[in-house]
């Protein structure tokens, strides 16, 4: 897929990973409707990127992914500026082992509202364009994170949801493709869950901080060409691609067939 021309969604774009992506689709050619409930650094990244690729380029809407309300009016502000949707990037994401139904509710309910939604107006069967949604979920959607089982959860949940949305995409011709990202640890706020949003598990703290030792901490860059690389690749459709320290790579899923 070119990205020249192209109309994107990102949430959770006003920091990290999401700022990342945003980023790299706007170098490539693409506007991008930046979401996320930070409002001050939402608008500031915008200004900054007005300077560099002109204030058509981009937008930013204030936007909690728990409000189906707000969800879809800032889609609809996407599609009514842009005129089309074809890229949607559901990673918006927390970790608290605390307040875990928050956690739950924008990590997992976040993304499947989000991947809702983007059907609605990428659906070629009732007139959409076509595209790829890119749900963000992590290695903790492959494996348990130890200091953290509901953030796990709610990763392992992104991942089969994704798989399913693949094929039920697939069999329906609905023509969007569903991928998942899948990173180790990067370097980002996120990094810094204060032993507090770990609740009942704030004693594995140390734990968690030798494996990231032991598996070092990616750059955002790093996780922004494997998105790239998603994107692109018209041949990926229910794939998950890890970013590791030494590269990416697909998970080899096994068949249930
Ligand atoms: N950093 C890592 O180590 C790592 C590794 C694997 C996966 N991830 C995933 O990457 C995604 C992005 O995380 P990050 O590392 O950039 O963290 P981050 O904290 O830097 O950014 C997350 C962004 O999401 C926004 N956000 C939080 N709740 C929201 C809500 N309800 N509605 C809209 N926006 C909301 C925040 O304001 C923030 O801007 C998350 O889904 C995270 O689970 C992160
Ligand atoms: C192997 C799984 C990698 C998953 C990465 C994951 O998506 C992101 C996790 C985010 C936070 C990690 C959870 C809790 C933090 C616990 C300790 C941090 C200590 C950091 C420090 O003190 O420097």
């Amino acid at each position: 897929m070119a990205l020249d021309g192209k109309a994107a969604l990102v949430t959770g774009a006003a920091q990290g990973l999401g700022k990342s992506f945003s980023e790299v689709l706007l170098q490539h050619g693409a506007k991008v409707a930046m979401l996320d409930v930070a409002e001050e650094a939402g608008k500031s990244l915008k200004e900054s990127l007005d300077q560099r690729y002109g204030a058509d380029r981009s937008l930013f809407i204030p936007c909690d992914v728990q409000s189906q309300q707000q969800f879809k009016d800032a889609m609809q502000k996407a599609v009514d500026t842009f005129g089309q949707l074809d890229i949607v990037c559901n990673n918006a994401g927390i970790v608290d082992e605390r307040a875990w139904e928050e956690a739950v509710s924008i990590n997992l309910m976040g993304v499947i509202r989000g991947t809702y939604l983007a059907l609605e107006h990428m659906n070629k069967l009732t007139g959409g364009p076509g595209g790829v949604v890119i749900n963000v979920a992590s290695l903790a959607g492959l494996g348990p994170l130890l200091s953290a089982p509901v953030y796990t959860a709610t990763k392992h949940g992104v991942v089969g949801f994704t798989r399913a949305m693949a094929d039920a995409s697939k069999v329906s011709g609905y023509g969007v493709r569903f991928n998942l990202l899948c990173p180790d640890f990067v370097q980002t706020n996120i990094l810094s869950a204060l032993t507090s949003s770990l609740g009942p598990f704030a004693h594995l703290r140390d734990s968690t901080k030798h494996l990231m030792e032991k598996h070092g901490i990616l750059d955002v860059s790093q996780v922004s060409q494997a998105f790239l690389q998603l994107l692109l690749d018209q041949t990926k459709d229910g794939e998950a691609l890890m970013v590791l320290g030494n590269g990416s790579q697909y998970y080899p899923f096994p068949s249930l067939e």
